[in-house]
């Protein structure tokens, strides 16, 4: 449950730098979101068109605070994300390092206290330190999204004992993987690990085909959480026939 809502489809996706509006249209179609994000400038220099699919393709949409790297600026930002789109979810991202784009985590915690203290339901995009994710939770957040990787990279999830720890660590609280997601199988391998949802943006929009792309993340994050909720069978270091010995000829 992300603040009450269940989702179906666990792919939440970005909208921007898509070859063209018409592209984008097909591409949320085509993955199957309930669930989409959008930066505040964006909408500001969409055009119409930009404003009609917002409008008609039936998603929910999730603001983000893309491109903040303060306090304020993330704040202010997300009350007027507020009253444009007329939702308290808010993707808050204060961004710490212009190389990395990582979160800075001491003004992110500050901005989402102010912001659960005002009422928004806030989706904080972090690293997987459990410190931080303890201070965000303590702040009001219900929801916690750590990156895989920097934004725009596609390495993955890069830290891949970190995450495990985070799911381990915090057992009911909804993760999502956010950033750095740059292949299906990597969105499947966060959804096998038992993270609740993922969000990517550069890996569709930069596609050759980012229709069809948009289909294959769709499916591929479909799977890897059919297949968490089947359970994954136990690694071993060694082998373990899988056809059972007895019956075998003996040979005199
Ligand atoms: C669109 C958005 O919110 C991004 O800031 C997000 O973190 C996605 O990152 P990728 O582009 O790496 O998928």
């Amino acid at each position: 449950m992300f603040y009450g809502l269940d989702l179906q489809n666990r792919l939440m996706l970005g909208t921007a730098q898509y070859p063209s509006p018409q592209v984008l249209r097909a591409a949320i179609a085509a993955s199957g979101a309930e669930v989409i994000t959008v930066s505040l400038r964006r909408e500001g220099s969409g055009g119409a068109g930009f404003h009609d699919i917002l409008r008609d393709c039936g998603c929910l949409i999730l603001p983000n605070t893309a491109g903040c790297h303060t306090v304020r600026e993330a704040v202010t930002t997300a009350q007027m994300a507020r009253d444009l789109f007329g939702t308290n979810w808010i993707k808050l991202e204060v961004i710490g390092h212009a190389d990395t784009l990582q979160p800075d985590p001491f003004a992110l915690v500050e901005a989402a206290r102010i912001l659960c203290a005002d009422g928004f339901k806030v989706f904080p995009y972090t690293t997987e330190d459990l410190i931080v994710g303890e201070r965000l939770l303590a702040a009001g957040c219900k929801v916690l999204m750590p990156w895989g990787a920097p934004i725009g990279s596609g390495q993955g999830l890069r830290n891949l004992d970190g995450l495990r720890s985070m799911r381990a660590h915090f057992p009911g609280v909804p993760l999502v993987i956010d950033a750095g997601i740059g292949t299906p199988s990597q969105a499947m391998q966060a959804m096998e690990l038992g993270f609740d949802a993922v969000l990517l943006n550069t890996a569709v929009a930069k596609a050759l085909d980012p229709v069809a792309m948009a289909r294959a993340f769709g499916q591929a994050v479909a799977a890897g959480r059919l297949a968490h909720a089947a359970g994954l069978m136990p690694r071993r270091d060694m082998a373990q026939p899988s056809t059972p010995i007895f019956g075998m000829a003996e040979l005199a």
